[in-house]
């Protein structure tokens, strides 16, 4: 009987989630399976394109002639059943192609610029047949579906298995092991045979008697100082030893490799019901989330470790999303150091190769749990008992391209599927969460106060219209004073400099003119290390004018505050402070993050100034002041979530204070000293900001009364991109239902990259119709690519701009 395989394929302009039917050669039949990629012919002129496997059926859909698979690209599937239903999940709820959301899925690795070899791990007739004296057979080379499919049942078998080698030679990395290959007796009759004064080779067959009753074999670098490679040479071809290669990970974090784990702390009170709360779920396989909204240094992160560690004795895994990790090494850490190898890393930050063999550790059980930033919510993990989600109001847990997800919705998802309990857990949560929790679909569990009853940080609001006389640069007299107590008392400072909103720009005070980039309507960042313009969508740079490009006017003067300036004035003003700037431009290089955190942590630096990056997660017990500089300036932003966000930043920067014994301060200076989101941070009083900010919400019919997505059309053409959106509009209208649209309207950066930007904003509680639309209007949008229009879906964006 015929077997037919589901196929799924990889072509940017025909994407359409419907598979189509191939015939599954009779060679392949025992070895194909869904999640494999395969090779086939597709569409006119037949070219050869690539698609995965979602399915096989005995019968084809197909009416007309079926053509065959032309090759398999994986001898083992890359991708397990709960992973490809998740991306076809995906691809439903977030208006994306599924094949779009299965490359997403996949490490980059796998479909890198890669050559593949198939490699024998075990030896017998059959396989020294195939592979001869050949290590291993270039995966492109065997031509032959026989043979192919002979090696896919080996690999099921366990008798060979798959490596990826980047085409430029960044292979699997190998370790050489020395593998004794007589026993005892044997050796004894060698060293009987071995002249009195070859020293050498008599301490080297006493070395192989020992090694050959050891459990592991030694490694060639660690014994190639006591004897040299032709005395090892000799001894391989007298037949007393072998040459073994082993292949190794590699590991991102080398430097923890050997530490000693750390052990549980006694938990408090509040904590103690917490892990009792979410453990009962975890043993019970119950999908309950929970909400888990703690303070800031109420002990969140010990709590995530215990439940870890739950997760594992009742036999499962778990899996852990972070910030973007780049951002929370100290999280990293602490993880790695109490459960050691057990744990695989996925981060942006980690190679291409690194992430590959993470996720193989996973793949492969030797990684039981995960830590993660966004996309880990893919790793492929089996048999999860806890997903955990720190930070979870954080904005970089949505994807900002295709396809458009929310990381918080595919873990609940995969919590659904595993029947395990999810922990989201924040200081401010988002106001999505915290309304769920009211309305019970999440359960609310809190851990209302700081570790040893410290005292959250006691702040306080410079009113920046107030102080003009004394201010010094950027620094109001209090926050200058206040840093220089903590330089006299040897404590530590945290600087935060708000540049949400913000950029740093050059205008000329003759005319007013702002410089802007020639290719998107904004104006153009001023870096100051370059000496240039920079526009930070398109990457334009050019150097500063010194005379005004439109009235010649020398006036021409930089505006704005960036981390550069206010270093200059920290050297100005407290020229014996050591400052430790870090932004995006001096943490650009790969680890320098980690390496400024350890630098402060050893109290090699007194204040720490920085942006966002700084605000969250930092647990330094020294630290004892937290100034903001500019605490504002996100909230003239034309975004409804400015105050949460506002909120959110103050309180997690103010959290980083008084973290230990000494009490902490804040001091924050804003010209808005009366705006709720100010004035609730100031009080640490979440509850209080959650209830005002719902009334607002309420008012304007924003998120979460209503859910929202945006769509967006541009086009090089100014007119096209406005004709389309507004026959977008129309179609949409249709199906609006109780449903609200706003627009269609210019983006609030209209020409961005030389395109033209219309957006239309929808807002909706349940609108089946409307969703439906949104569907059929994706299939269409190939359609409207080959006319050079770019058609986005985003549901619930983090942005409106
Ligand atoms: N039960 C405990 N006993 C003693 N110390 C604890 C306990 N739990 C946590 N700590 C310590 O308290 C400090 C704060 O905890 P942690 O960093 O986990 O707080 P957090 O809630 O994650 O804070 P944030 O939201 O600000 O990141 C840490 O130094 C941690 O080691
Ligand atoms: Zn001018
Ligand atoms: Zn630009």
């Amino acid at each position: 009987m015929a077997v037919i395989a589901k196929v799924i394929v990889d072509v940017p302009t025909m994407q359409t989630d419907q598979p189509y039917d191939y015939l599954v050669p009779e060679a392949l039949v025992q070895a194909v399976q869904p999640g494999m990629r395969v090779v086939v012919n597709f569409g006119k002129g037949s070219r050869e394109v690539v698609g995965m496997v979602v399915d096989l059926a005995d019968a084809a859909d197909f009416a007309g002639e079926l053509k065959s698979i032309k090759a398999v690209i994986d001898l083992a599937p890359v991708m397990n059943q709960e992973l490809l239903a998740l991306s076809k999940w995906l691809a439903a709820s977030t208006f994306a192609f599924w094949i779009t959301c299965i490359n997403t899925m996949l490490p980059a690795m796998l479909k890198a610029n890669m050559e593949k070899i198939i490699v024998p791990i075990v030896h017998n007739e059959a396989v020294d047949a195939m592979f001869g004296d050949q290590s291993g057979l270039l995966f492109d080379q065997i031509t032959d579906l026989a043979v192919m499919g002979q090696l896919m049942q080996w690999q099921q078998a366990g008798w060979v298995t798959t490596e990826y080698r980047l085409k430029k030679n960044q292979k699997v990395k190998k370790e050489t092991l020395i593998k004794p290959l007589l026993n005892r007796p044997a050796y004894q009759a060698a060293l009987a045979t071995v002249k009195k004064n070859a020293v050498k080779q008599r301490e080297l067959l006493e070395a192989l008697m020992q090694w050959q009753d050891d459990a592991d074999s030694p490694k060639l670098t660690s014994i190639n100082k006591r004897f040299s490679r032709p005395q090892l040479n000799a001894a391989q071809e007298k037949g007393w030893l072998a040459f073994e290669q082993r292949e190794i990970y590699r590991d991102p974090y080398p430097e923890m490799a050997n530490q000693a784990l750390t052990q549980p702390l006694t938990l408090t009170d509040s904590q103690a019901k917490v892990v009792a709360s979410v453990s009962a779920a975890i043993h019970a396989a119950s999908p309950t989330p929970f909400l888990l909204e703690g303070v800031t240094g109420s002990g969140k992160t010990e709590v995530y470790l215990q439940l870890m560690a739950e997760a594992l004795r009742a036999g499962k895994t778990a899996l852990m999303l972070v910030p973007e990790i780049a951002l929370t090494p100290q999280m990293v850490n602490r993880v790695r150091g109490r459960f050691g190898a057990a744990v695989a890393v996925l981060h942006s930050g980690l190679s291409d190769g690194e992430k590959y063999d993470e996720w193989r550790r996973i793949e492969r059980k030797e990684a039981s749990i995960v830590v993660g930033a966004r996309s880990a919510v893919f790793a492929p993990l089996e048999n999860i008992g806890l997903l955990i989600m720190d930070e979870e109001h954080e904005t970089s847990y949505k994807q900002e391209d295709n396809p458009r997800y929310h990381a918080r919705d595919v873990l609940l998802h995969r919590a659904r599927t595993h029947q395990a309990p999810v922990v989201l857990g924040s200081a401010t949560p988002s106001l999505e969460s915290r309304a769920r929790a009211q309305k019970g679909v999440y359960t609310l569990l809190s851990l209302p106060e700081r570790i040893n009853q410290q005292p959250l940080p006691d702040v306080h609001i410079i009113d920046m219209r107030q102080a003009v006389e004394s201010i010094q640069g950027d620094f109001s007299k209090e926050l200058l004073d206040a840093l220089q107590m903590r330089l006299e008392r040897h404590e530590q400072s945290v600087l935060l400099l708000n540049r949400r909103g913000y950029s740093s720009f050059v205008m000329c005070r003759e005319c007013g003119f702002v410089k802007t980039c020639p290719n998107c309507d904004i104006s153009l960042t001023l870096h100051m290390d370059s000496h240039t313009l920079k526009c930070h969508y398109c990457g334009h740079e050019e150097p500063i004018p010194n005379v005004c490009p439109n009235c010649g006017s020398k006036k021409i003067r930089y505006y704005g505050t960036g981390t550069q300036k206010i270093e200059e004035q920290l050297a100005q003003y407290l020229p014996q402070a050591r400052v430790l700037r870090m932004d995006v431009d001096t943490t650009k290089k790969k680890g320098a993050h980690a390496r400024m955190l350890k630098q402060f942590g050893e109290q090699k630096a007194d204040i720490l100034l920085g942006t966002q990056m700084i605000a969250k997660g930092l647990d330094f017990p020294n630290v004892t002041l937290v100034g903001v500089i500019n605490a504002d300036t996100a909230l003239g932003l034309p975004d409804f979530r400015a105050s949460e966000r506002t909120f959110q930043l103050l309180t997690q920067v103010s959290g980083r204070a008084g973290r230990a014994d000494k009490p902490g301060h804040v001091i924050v200076q804003t010209y808005n000293p009366d705006h709720y989101a100010i004035q609730f941070a100031r009080m640490h009083d979440y509850e209080g900001f959650y209830r005002q900010e719902m009334q607002l919400r309420h008012q304007g019919d924003y998120p979460p009364y209503y859910y929202t997505v945006k769509v967006t059309v541009s086009h090089e053409d100014a007119n096209q991109a406005a004709k389309a959106a507004f026959s977008l509009g129309k179609q949409l209208q249709g199906a609006l239902g109780s449903a609200i649209m706003l627009g269609p309207t210019p983006g609030a950066i209209a020409r961005l990259k030389n395109r033209y930007y219309y957006q239309i904003v929808l807002k909706y509680k349940h609108e089946d119709r409307l969703l439906e639309m949104l569907h059929l209007m994706r299939d269409e949008t190939q359609k409207s690519a080959r006319q050079g229009f770019t058609i986005a879906f985003d549901r619930e964006p983090q942005s409106f701009i």
